[in-house]
């Protein structure tokens, strides 16, 4: 017998979390829980806005839809909605197994640009030490000199930079020129400097900064290569859609010889945890993008280990349907 229980949350955000244009109060999405032969499964479906291309609204309808055909038995396809097709194999991955328990709880700290904040959370981090800043937000000048105040005051540190294409070829040109020649190869890669790839090509392959692909591993024409400068390629599996799909890339990025970063579209810790244990799985040497859990005011569900934050019981929930 199969039973299912669909869930609607909204954790509110700290204050001042903005993405692209807006700022986001609260964290709005669904939980998804499939029961069958006395096992179960969760996912959590919460398209990002600003970034997925579908609304919640869309996810729901969608859900409901696959959730009325697994339930009597039919075939259910995948979603062709990357939030809901990422949430369902995570429910389905749990009941039948095929997502291990195991989880990389690493994550590559996202850090403002406080080299004494950063110091006392890579002193605890064991292994490699690399954390995240944003780049692009401000005056180039500035985000130069801070890669290298912190290259500089952390010797072992390397550098994941993310411009999220903000940069004309001139502003990131300017921003190259201010980073120390003998700091750049610390920099393990700048995720989409330029509004293209064209440009982003071009500046890697002048100034010898690596880029990753972000933005572009969502856009249709884009295809996993290796190329001169490119050396990672970056996955948000709630942008990108079901945990097959996610394995078919991540394999194609290492046959390239390229680095797969997993990581976060703020997703609640329920998530979270789950792209913790996609990444033990699929990138076991690679740290994970998962530094945002503290941009929320509690956690859903299942406890991220050492967050403080308080967890948020699924008794608390809206329920959308049960059957
Ligand atoms: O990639 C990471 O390490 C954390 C996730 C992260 O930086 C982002 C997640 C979702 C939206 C954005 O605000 C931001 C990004 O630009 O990649
Ligand atoms: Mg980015």
């Amino acid at each position: 017998m199969r039973k299912v229980e669909l869930y609607r949350f909204s954790l509110p955000m700290e204050a001042g979390v903005i993405l692209r244009n807006q700022r986001l109060k609260t964290r709005d999405g669904l939980l998804v829980c499939l029961t069958e032969n006395g096992k179960q499964g969760w996912g959590e479906i919460s398209p990002l806005p600003e970034f997925s291309e579908e609304t919640l609204e869309e996810a729901e309808a969608a859900t409901l839809g696959w959730l009325h055909s697994w339930v009597n038995g039919e075939q259910a396809f995948e979603s062709a909605l990357p939030s809901v097709a990422f949430g369902l194999s995570c429910a389905m991955g749990e009941l039948s197994g095929f997502l291990p328990q195991k989880a990389d709880y690493r994550k590559a700290p996202l850090c403002n640009g406080d080299p004494d904040e950063l110091f006392a959370v890579l002193g605890a981090m064991p292994g490699e030490k690399v954390a995240k800043v944003k780049v692009g937000l401000y005056e180039a000048v500035r985000d130069g000199m801070i890669v290298n105040l912190l290259l500089e005051a952390i010797p072992d540190l390397k550098l994941r930079l993310d411009a999220n294409r903000s940069w004309t070829r001139a502003k990131a040109d300017g921003f190259a020129k201010y980073v120390q020649p003998q700091f750049r190869d610390r920099i393990q890669f700048l995720e989409e400097p330029c509004k293209t790839r064209d440009e982003s090509r071009d500046f890697s392959r002048e100034t010898g900064i690596a880029i990753a692909w972000d933005e572009s591993v969502r856009e249709a024409d884009f295809v996993v290569e290796a190329e001169p400068g490119v050396a990672a390629i970056v996955i948000k599996p709630t942008l990108v859609g079901s945990i097959q799909r996610c394995h078919m890339l991540i394999d194609q990025a290492h046959k390239a010889g390229l680095i797969a970063v997993i990581s976060s579209s703020i997703e609640t810790s329920l998530g979270l945890t789950q792209l913790a244990r996609m990444a033990a799985w699929l990138t076991p040497d690679t740290i994970p993008g998962l530094d945002t859990l503290s941009l929320m005011q509690s956690q859903l569900v299942r406890p991220w280990p050492d967050s403080e934050l308080p967890v948020l019981d699924v008794d608390a929930l809206e329920v959308v349907w049960r059957r």
